[in-house]
């Protein structure tokens, strides 16, 4: 679940970008990169990393313009710890065009090997971003051929191609050099983009794109609308605003954006196609609150605590509702961040226990409610329900804002294989033994989707919840495709281990 930014403005943008883009650290935390652009080039910077250790003094210094786009990265694609793979990417022609996507493509073999074998072009990472900025350079090549001259007239018949030829999730941000900068979201509006603008102190209008409204309400712009599903929008570096949708004909695809977003990914402080996320989680809580009222018998719960930090405003109203006492049991180190996003199993489960530290007076002798957004892997309620009992809880109980998760994500988070996921082939008993709850509650996907319907502004009517239901928007992937997926990662892992062997032997 990356972030991305993009911005033309009348000014320098390294600072305004790098603020940006801090504000969008909570979308990835394994690499960072920015590219902006004056009259002549491209000047880039990307790392692995989080944004402040990716950027120091000198390399801002070396980012001139006045437009420029960045990136947080989460991998979902390729190689997690490949520095070659973070983002922006860039492609010299035509013109020279660089991307930063959020999202992840579900037909990215098939594309690598039809870019390779029709369209002549060799990607030379794993990564789908990049793979997807070259369909974008074939296809406005093509376009351009054509006319003459590149026109956001040409850049909208590339993109409807691209379009056709691209599945899967992609919300990006790129530009073209000496001419604007873009943005683009995939057919189903699977994840967020929403644009900005301000008007700067010589009364000039200035423009930012960004995967959350509070990316750009933070430096100081206001949120203008949502990017539409299946929409592309150029902005040239004159500022002149173009957009229009190019969704390829015959196709009537629906608007589906990702539950998880409101669940867990943004920020609460975001709002994301007209649904505020903190609305959303405490209209969550409201629902859950519902759901635990019929299973327990609320004269055996003591106390309610959230799971620090998204989990907050869920637990908040839900007790609020229940008429029980809220109280923060766990204390969060400010200094780790967050765990479901880190890679590597061993060291998302060390960084549970630093992160989160109990107060035994809390939980002394009583009968405790936890209450986190989502339980994926299990690996932080495995780890919580211990910490409880280990500080003198007497019962446990562990409620769920979202209902159990049992097929992997193909969209952009990455839990590809259907074992990790604690729910896979398991009722709710059996959850519950596993992290040594008393008893597990989760939310139901209806109530879920009803929650967020109900604070929602933007006419949201269905949600990508396929990592609940097993239901795939893009109608492409099918049992096969996620055994497929399955074998790629276990043969990736042999793959590395076999490696790290070798290389200790020399
Ligand atoms: O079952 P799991 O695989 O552990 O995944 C679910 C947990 O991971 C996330 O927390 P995280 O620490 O990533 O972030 P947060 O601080 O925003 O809650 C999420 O909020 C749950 O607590
Ligand atoms: N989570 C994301 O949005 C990831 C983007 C892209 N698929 C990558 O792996 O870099
Ligand atoms: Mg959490």
């Amino acid at each position: 679940m990356c972030g991305v930014i993009g911005v033309v403005a009348a000014s320098p943008v390294n600072q305004l970008i790098y603020d940006a883009l801090l504000l969008l650290q909570h979308r990835g935390q394994d690499a960072a990169g920015m590219v902006t652009a004056n009259d002549k080039r491209f000047f880039m910077h990307k790392n692995k990393g989080m944004v402040r250790d990716v950027f120091r003094t000198r390399n801002m210094r070396d980012l001139h313009g006045r437009c420029g786009i960045g990136h947080v990265r989460y991998p979902t694609a390729g190689n997690v710890d490949s520095l070659e793979e973070a983002q922006p990417f860039y492609v010299n022609a035509p013109y020279g065009l660089v991307l930063a996507h959020n999202g992840n493509l579900t037909n990215n073999n098939h594309m690598r090997e039809n870019l390779f074998r029709l369209d002549k072009r060799h990607i030379n990472t794993g990564s789908d971003s990049e793979a997807l900025l070259n369909v974008l350079a074939h296809e406005l090549d093509i376009a351009v051929k054509e006319a003459d001259d590149l026109t956001p007239e040409e850049f909208f018949n590339a993109m409807t191609q691209v379009n056709k030829r691209v599945k899967g999730a992609y919300a990006c941000v790129g530009m073209v050099a000496r001419r604007a900068l873009f943005g683009f979201r995939d057919v189903h509006g699977i994840r967020p983009l929403v644009l900005g603008e301000r008007i700067n102190e010589a009364g000039v209008k200035e423009y930012m794109l960004a995967s959350e409204s509070v990316a750009l309400e933070g430096v100081g712009y206001h949120t203008v609308r949502d990017i539409a599903p299946g929409e592309a929008i150029w902005i040239g570096f004159d500022g002149e605003v173009f957009s229009r949708l190019c969704i390829p004909e015959g196709t009537k695809p629906e608007f589906s954006p990702c539950l998880f977003e409101y669940v867990y990914f943004a920020r609460p402080d975001s709002v994301i196609d007209g649904t505020s996320v903190y609305s959303a989680r405490l209209a969550m809580g409201e629902t859950l609150a519902e759901k635990i009222r019929s299973e327990i018998d609320l004269k055996e719960i003591d106390v309610v605590m959230p799971i620090p930090d998204t989990s907050r405003p869920c637990a908040m109203q839900l007790a609020m509702i229940l008429g029980l006492p809220y109280r923060e049991g766990f204390i969060k180190n400010r200094y780790i961040g967050r765990t479901f996003i880190m890679p590597g199993q061993e060291t998302r489960k060390k960084s549970v226990r630093q992160k989160l530290t109990p107060m035994p007076s809390e939980f002394k002798g009583k009968n405790v409610l936890l209450v986190d957004d989502s339980i994926v892997r299990g690996t932080t309620s495995q780890e919580i329900v211990a910490l409880a009992r280990e500080s003198g809880a007497k019962k446990v109980y562990f409620a769920s804002a979202a209902p159990a998760v049992k097929f992997p994500n193909v969209y952009g988070i990455d839990m590809p294989t259907r074992t990790e996921l604690i729910a896979h082939n398991k009722d709710v008993e059996a959850v519950s033994r596993e992290i040594t709850a008393d008893k597990v509650i989760y939310q139901d996907l209806s109530a879920l989707e009803e929650a967020v319907r109900s604070v929602s502004q933007g006419g949201v009517k269905q949600f990508d919840a396929s990592c609940f239901n097993g239901q795939y928007v893009t109608g492409d992937i099918d049992m096969a495709y996620l055994d497929a997926l399955e074998q790629d990662k276990i043969d990736s892992a042999a793959a590395k281990k076999a490696a790290k062997k070798e290389n200790k032997a020399h």
